[in-house]
């Protein structure tokens, strides 16, 4: 069973062909870059996979199925959408954590899809639920900030506290949408870095859109490059060549960064090959996995709890 399958998905907005019957398979496990110049599609296709946007209606429109169900088919949502969604992590380049609530409030709501809606309503979480959200914060080491107004953090924090609401969520897919654009690089390559880690470490399917395109040579195997709507090219990203990105940004070539990339392939499995604790000052880093901490009650314990652990 594939973790995503599309068939034909054409979606047109206004005059524009923003996708042009794409097909693409995806399996359970693999991390796949999404690459392509401004314009080309990625958000889209991301969004169409996540069941936030409709394709076109009718029978041009396609279908995509997730987990070997629909998701949507011919414009129309599936009645399983709304329980596919439970299953798909997404993280998006506008950090989509709720600025005003504390980082592990916004963490632990990875748990809305399985609890009863009146619970989640009223923000009724269980100790068990918070000292999940507290694991996982401590797994992309953002513990600490637990008790931090999420608006408080930077960039990169509220990026690794998004996956930290994946792993709480139990997501089987994740939807990363340009997640390290807005990021210098040091908090990219960690951010990159935690996306790898669930891949490798829990068996996620990682999908994620990429403008800079060492971060998809270097944790990626394969690429999905796309160009107006349309797929160009699928495959290793051991194969891929400065010509054809230059060929693939043509008059966005100012959009292609590449520093390096091609002398870094396969970098994260070195990096996490020598277990060091991440470091916030230096830009190569590390994922370190610490045991849980002890058991917290609200979330100034939870703090507390982490700094005692
Ligand atoms: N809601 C919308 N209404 C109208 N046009 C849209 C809408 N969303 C996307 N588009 C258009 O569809 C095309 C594909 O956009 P999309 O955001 O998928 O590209 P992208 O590859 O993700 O670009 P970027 O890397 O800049 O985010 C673009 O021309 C965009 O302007």
């Amino acid at each position: 069973m594939a973790a995503v399958e599309i068939q034909q998905l054409t979606k047109t907005f206004g005059k524009l062909r923003a996708l042009n019957g794409v097909d693409l398979t995806i399996q359970p496990g693999e991390m796949v870059a999404l690459i392509g110049a401004s314009g080309s599609g990625k958000s889209t296709l991301i969004r169409h996979v996540a069941g936030l946007l409709r394709s076109d209606a009718g029978e041009r429109g396609g279908q995509v199925r997730v987990l070997g169900r629909t998701m949507q088919s011919g414009g129309h949502l599936s009645p399983e959408a709304r329980r596919l969604r439970a299953e798909i992590g997404v993280v998006f380049q506008q950090f989509n954590l709720v600025h005003r609530l504390p980082l592990l409030i916004n963490v632990v709501t990875g748990v809305l899809g399985r609890i009863p809606t009146w619970r989640g309503c009223l923000g009724l979480f269980t100790r068990e639920e918070k000292l999940l959200a507290m694991r996982a914060l401590k797994r992309v080491g953002m513990d600490d900030f637990a008790t931090q107004r999420a608006g408080n953090l930077s960039g990169g924090q509220q990026q690794r506290g998004a996956i930290a609401r994946c792993l709480v969520q139990q997501a089987r897919i994740v939807l990363a949408d340009e997640p390290i654009a807005s990021l210098d690089p040091a908090s990219a390559r960690k951010v990159m870095q935690m996306l790898a880690d669930i891949n490798r470490q829990d068996g996620i399917t990682v999908v994620v859109s990429l403008h800079q395109v060492d971060y998809a040579i270097r944790f990626c195997n394969r690429a999905i490059a796309m160009r107006d709507g349309e797929i160009v090219y699928d495959g290793a990203t051991d194969r891929l060549t400065p010509d054809f990105l230059k060929d693939l940004y043509g008059t966005s070539r100012e959009e292609l960064i590449l520093t390096g990339a091609f002398g870094n392939r396969n970098a994260p499995d070195e990096e996490a090959s020598d277990g060091e604790t991440p470091d916030e000052e230096t830009e190569e880093t590390v994922t370190s996995v610490p045991a849980a901490p002890a058991v917290v009650e609200d979330v100034r314990d939870v703090r507390r709890a982490a700094k005692a652990s």
